[in-house]
């Protein structure tokens, strides 16, 4: 597998504080990795420092073998999509126009192309056609989401970077969009790091699951090594409760329905 983002010793400090030390992970393009951990531990920092929002103090990211400090950061954040929790969209702007942002501004001539872009990927998130004219306060929070994660991808990124993107829309809708982003992942074989506070939906999703404990990466595998073999006991506690909905000891966990992206949908 080829790597796509690499983190290189790794030291993040706001003033006093260390938030992130001797941090190192190599993501493999493809993979749709989940993030989570205990609250302030860093997922958000290390997220936003793929794509060059937060610095790293010392140490060096790479993306697609390339060093971000030596990349323009508008030309990087071309190649990753960017969702994040709530609503994050041009209030004045209306669904297709915040949808084409990004694809308007690369391809400027060709209006049709970006009409029709517009609207392969409102159908692709479940968005309906008569909606394009609405503004975001007209939409409710599942859709608003939808929106963000259409704009997202509509600049056809390499990585799609999202944290916490269902932390603000109720439990049917959230399952909605885990199912649609799924598909979505599977269809479009792009590589997606996502943070979320859910184990269930970090297991739910990710090809592997990175946890992070106070700075620390915990565990980076599959869902279903992390629960067949958790690496420590911060892991251990975290999936404890998903061990035992799935009923099974552990060498029988390859059939539980966290068996990985493949196995996801044998229980549902
Ligand atoms: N700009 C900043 N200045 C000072 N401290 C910060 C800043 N941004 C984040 N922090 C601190 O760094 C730590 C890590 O923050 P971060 O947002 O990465 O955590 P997180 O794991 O995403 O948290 P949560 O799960 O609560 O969203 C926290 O203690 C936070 O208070």
């Amino acid at each position: 597998m080829e790597t796509i983002i690499e983190f290189k010793n790794i030291k993040k400090a706001y003033g006093d504080k260390v938030v992130l030390e001797d941090f190192n992970l190599i993501v493999e393009k493809g993979e749709f990795v989940t993030i989570i951990g205990s609250s302030g531990c860093g997922k958000t920092t290390a997220l936003k420092m793929i794509n060059g929002l937060i610095e790293p103090t010392s140490g060096d990211i790479l993306v697609e073998g390339k060093n971000i400090h030596d990349k323009n950061l508008t030309e990087l954040r071309r190649h990753i999509g960017y969702a994040i929790q709530g609503s994050v969209l041009f209030p004045h702007m209306t669904v297709e126009q915040n949808i084409s942002y990004v694809p308007h501004l690369l391809n400027k001539k060709d209006k049709e192309k970006t009409h029709l872009a517009v609207s392969k990927w409102m159908k692709i998130v479940g968005l309906d056609e008569e909606l394009k004219e609405r503004y975001p306060l007209e939409l409710s929070g599942g859709q608003q989401q939808r929106v963000g994660i259409a704009r997202a991808l509509a600049a056809s990124p390499d990585i799609l970077l999202m944290d916490e993107p269902f932390g603000a829309v109720d439990e049917i809708t959230r399952g909605q969009l885990q199912i649609e982003l799924k598909q979505i992942y599977e269809k479009t074989g792009i590589t997606i790091l996502f943070v979320t506070h859910d184990i269930s939906e970090a297991l739910k999703l990710g090809t592997k699951v990175l946890v992070i404990d106070k700075g620390v990466i915990q565990q980076y595998d599959t869902p279903h090594e992390l629960l067949a073999h958790p690496a420590s006991d911060f892991v251990k506690q975290l999936v404890e409760k998903e061990r035992h909905t799935c009923h099974l000891p552990d060498d029988q966990l390859v059939d539980c329905k966290y068996s990985g992206a493949s196995g996801y949908s044998k229980h549902r």
